[in-house]
C-alpha cells in the first residue's frame, strides 16, 4: 500500500492514484503576494459539539479523532463555502525535524506540523459521497510553530501511549477541537484536493494565516508513533507529509488584507 518511504511515497502514488498528476491537487505553496484579497469573504463559522468527538485512532499514516457526523452538531458554516459542512476527524502531519512537517507551505517555509480539520458538504448524503465531489470536502489547515508548551494538545499526546502501532485505536470522548484554532481565524482559500491517497479533487482548502504552538517535547511525541503494526519492524511515525504540487490554474484568495 501507499505510504510516505521511497519505494511508496508521494513521488510514486502516481502509478495507483494517476490523480496526483490532476489540475487541482494539494498541499501547495501559499505566496502572500499572489493571494488576493476577497472582501466578499465571511469569517469562518466553527461549531462544535464535543459530545461528538468518538475515538482516537493509528491509522498507519496518521492519528485521527473521528465525530459522529449523523446530525449537525459540529459544522463549518460561512467562510469560503456555501451551506454546512459536518466535522468528519481531524488529525496531523509532522516531520522527523522541526525544519521540515507541514503539507502545506507559505512562502517556501515550512512548519513543524499541520492540522486538518475534515468536514463534509451535507448537500450529499454521507462523507463517501460527498469526497467524489468537486464541492463535497471543506479541510481547514492550521500551522503548528515550535514555541511554549500547548496545554490543548495534551489530551490527544496522553493518548498517544495507547495508540501507539498502526491499527490501534481508543474511545476519545468530549474533545472540543476549538481549543486547537488560533485566536485570528485569517484564512487563505483554494480549491484543491485530498493530500493523501486516492488525492480525491474535493476540497475547499481553507488554510489560516496564524499557527499555534507546540513545544518540542511535545512534538518528540508525536515522533513517538509508529507507522507499522505490533507484528512489524518499528518504523517511526514521522515525514508523512505531501510536497507542495503545482498551483496550475488556480487562484489563492485572502479573506483579510
Ligand atoms: N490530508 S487531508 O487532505 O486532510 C485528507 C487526506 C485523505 C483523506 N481520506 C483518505 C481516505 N478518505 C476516505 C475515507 C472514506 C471514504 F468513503 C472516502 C474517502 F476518500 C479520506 O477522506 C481525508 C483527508
Ligand atoms: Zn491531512
Amino acid at each position: 500500500g501507499w505510504g510516505y518511504a521511497d519505494h511508496n511515497g508521494p513521488e510514486k502514488w502516481c502509478e495507483n492514484f494517476p490523480i496526483a498528476n490532476g489540475p487541482r491537487q494539494s498541499p501547495i505553496d501559499i505566496q502572500p503576494s499572489g493571494a488576493s484579497y476577497d472582501e466578499s469573504l465571511k469569517p469562518l463559522k466553527l461549531q462544535y459539539d464535543p459530545s461528538t468527538s468518538l475515538d482516537i485512532l493509528n491509522n498507519g499514516h496518521s492519528f485521527q479523532v473521528t465525530f459522529a457526523d449523523d446530525d449537525d452538531s459540529s459544522t463549518l458554516t460561512e467562510g469560503p463555502i456555501s451551506g454546512k459542512y459536518r466535522l468528519k476527524q481531524f488529525h496531523f502531519h509532522w516531520g522527523a525535524s522541526d525544519d521540515k512537517g507541514s503539507e502545506h507551505t507559505v512562502d517556501g517555509k515550512c512548519y513543524p506540523a499541520e492540522l486538518h480539520l475534515v468536514h463534509w458538504n451535507t448537500e450529499y448524503p454521507s462523507f463517501g459521497e460527498a469526497a467524489s465531489k468537486p464541492d463535497g470536502l471543506a479541510v481547514v489547515g492550521v500551522f503548528l510553530e515550535i514555541g511554549a508548551d500547548n496545554p490543548n494538545l495534551q489530551k490527544l499526546l496522553d493518548a498517544m501511549d495507547a495508540i501507539k502501532c498502526k491499527g490501534t485505536q481508543t474511545s476519545f470522548t468530549n474533545f472540543d477541537p476549538t481549543v486547537l484554532l488560533p485566536e485570528s481565524l485569517d484564512y487563505w482559500t483554494y480549491l484543491g484536493s485530498l493530500t493523501t491517497p486516492p488525492l480525491l479533487e474535493s476540497v475547499s482548502w481553507i488554510v489560516c494565516k496564524q499557527s499555534i504552538s507546540v513545544s518540542l517535547e511535545q512534538m518528540k511525541k508525536f515522533r513517538s508513533l509508529l507507522f507499522t503494526a505490533e507484528d512489524e519492524e518499528a518504523c517511526c511515525m514521522v515525514n508523512n507529509y505531501r510536497p507542495p504540487q503545482p498551483l496550475k490554474d488556480r487562484e489563492v484568495r485572502a479573506s483579510f488584507k
